[in-house]
């Protein structure tokens, strides 16, 4: 099953700083957290994300997995080349009530990483093989991103955010949920806003729709 974690600026333990904690850590960024990277050693990528303030870094070569006792993160990833430190990690951070992951091994994981087309930060589009075939994962990941980014328009992003933007008041000011629907979709399906955000003008479509709620009955 696929889920979209929020992570509400929880803690994530990435251990190890290799190829595939680098790969972790880039698409972690993208999310709504913090990062901790322990590792032997760092790359340049890695130490220029730490000089930006994006990930912390601590250098320490590994026992095992005793160091996660002084933290309390919401996920942790092993990604070091070493399978039984891997699996310790996994078993500490799971006895801890954390989700767990290790990029050895899909059995002992919580979870597995879909391939992901990313279109502004705003929508994402994924494509899991279940572990069957990673590498097919990707290559059909880079057919359909064609597909994607030519069917969803710029005009869609910025209706999503005007749509974001105006959800939360819909939700204080109209009582039911069938009459929030009928409200969203008006938005989606107003000329004069439709025209706004393929002029660019995001400020008066949002004032549009405001105008708009206003007068919602
Ligand atoms: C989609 C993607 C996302 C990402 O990594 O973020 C991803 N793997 C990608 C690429 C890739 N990975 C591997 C190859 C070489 C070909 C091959 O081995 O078949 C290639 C292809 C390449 O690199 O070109 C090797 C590999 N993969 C896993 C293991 C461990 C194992 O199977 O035991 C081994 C070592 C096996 C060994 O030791 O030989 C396991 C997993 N990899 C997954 C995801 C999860 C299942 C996703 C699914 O099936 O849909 C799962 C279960 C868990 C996880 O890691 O999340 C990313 C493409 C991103 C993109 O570009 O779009
Ligand atoms: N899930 C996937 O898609 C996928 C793809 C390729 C490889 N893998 C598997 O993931 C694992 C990691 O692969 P990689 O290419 O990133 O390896 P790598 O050798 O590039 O990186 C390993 C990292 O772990 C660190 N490390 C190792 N032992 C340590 C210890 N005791 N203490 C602290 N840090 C330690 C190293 O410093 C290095 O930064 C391998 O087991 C590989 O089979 C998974």
């Amino acid at each position: 099953m696929i889920v979209d974690l929020h992570l509400k600026g929880g803690l994530v333990i990435v251990v190890g700083a290799g190829a595939e904690g680098q790969k972790k850590v880039k698409s972690l960024l993208t999310q709504d957290c913090k990062i901790l990277v322990v590792s032997r050693e760092f790359g340049p990528r890695m130490e220029e994300y730490a000089l930006d303030g994006r990930v912390r870094l601590q250098q320490s070569s590994l026992e095992d997995a005793g160091f996660l006792s002084g933290y309390a993160p919401r996920v942790v990833m092993a990604t070091t080349d070493d399978r039984d430190l891997n699996r310790e990690i996994v078993s500490k951070a799971r006895a801890a009530g954390c989700l767990a992951y290790a990029s050895d091994d899909p059995e002992s994981s919580d979870f597995a990483h879909p391939s992901v087309i990313n279109i502004e930060d705003t929508v994402q589009v994924a494509v899991s093989t279940g572990g069957r075939s990673p590498a097919m994962a990707r290559k059909i990941r880079q057919e359909a991103e064609r597909i994607f980014r030519s069917t969803i328009k710029r005009e869609d992003i910025l209706q999503i955010r005007l749509q974001d933007s105006m959800r939360g008041e819909a939700k204080k000011r109209i009582g039911s949920q069938e009459g929030r629907k009928k409200y969203m979709y008006s938005i989606i399906n107003d000329d004069r806003i439709m025209q706004l955000i393929r002029d660019d003008r995001l400020d008066m479509a949002r004032e549009r729709a405001a105008v708009m709620l206003d007068g919602w009955r």
